[in-house]
């Protein structure tokens, strides 16, 4: 079973990790010790966090998820990809969809990797960060925006994995994380295991182009 995880996994694997693959190696080991299938599939996402600087403090914007998954907790803005699109023009698209904001600046910062006790799903999630915003966010069907001092996150009602990579999101890093949920994932909310790798500062700016993005199950 484990094998032909590591396999599919290899093959479904076609956008590159921004470092060596450490995190995958860890996951996969996960899978061997424990006998909890950790990568069935991978399913890529992106999320964009947006920043101001309003009446001289620096702001957050989050959105209270209204449907779907991770209904009732405040996020950044993204989604899944759509046939043919790049990690760049899906965190556009998806921004403006669901909150009607254009950044002038957006850059990718970090890659977050999700394991869940109860499911071989692995989910991929590319970070941005974005700036330079023309209007205000506009409530949507699938958010609800709201600025947020960077100093007055609401953590206690946010994805448990925000506590640990966010404030070194703030604070300018780039990093590659993996977060394992305990089963229940988006109902129980508890991560179990997590580890946050700075990347090299050689790491380009940009992902790696999504061409071949579309992963399903076999
Ligand atoms: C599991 O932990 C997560 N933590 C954080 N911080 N963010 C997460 C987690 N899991 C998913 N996300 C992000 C990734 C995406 O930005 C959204 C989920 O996107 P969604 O499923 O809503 O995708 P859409 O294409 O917008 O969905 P629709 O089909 O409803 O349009 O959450």
């Amino acid at each position: 079973m484990a094998a032909y995880a590591d396999a599919r996994a290899a093959a479904n694997s076609v956008l590159p990790l921004a470092t060596d693959a450490p995190l995958y190696d860890k996951i996969r080991r996960r899978t061997r010790e424990d006998g909890v299938e950790a990568i069935g599939s991978i399913k890529d996402y992106t999320l964009v966090e947006c920043f101001r600087t309003h009446e001289g403090k620096r702001q957050l914007l989050l959105g209270m998820k209204k449907r779907g998954f991770g209904v009732g907790k405040w996020n950044g803005f993204g989604g899944k990809f759509d046939a043919g699109e790049t990690v760049r023009d899906c965190a556009l698209r998806e921004l403006e969809e669901e909150s009607g904001l254009v950044p002038e600046r957006m850059e990718w910062r970090a890659q977050l990797l999700f394991t869940f006790r109860d499911s071989g799903k692995l989910m991929r999630v590319h970070v941005f960060a974005a700036e330079g915003f023309a209007g205000e966010p506009v409530e949507t069907e699938e958010m609800a925006p709201r600025w947020f001092d960077v100093d007055a996150i609401p953590y206690a009602e946010m994805w448990h994995d925000d506590t640990f990579w966010l404030p070194r999101f703030l604070a300018g890093e780039r990093f590659e994380g993996w977060f394992d949920y305990a089963a229940g994932g988006e109902a129980t909310n508890r991560v179990l295991a997590h580890e946050v790798v700075p990347l090299p500062s050689s790491t380009p700016l940009k992902p790696p182009r999504a061409d071949r993005n579309f992963i399903s199950p076999p």
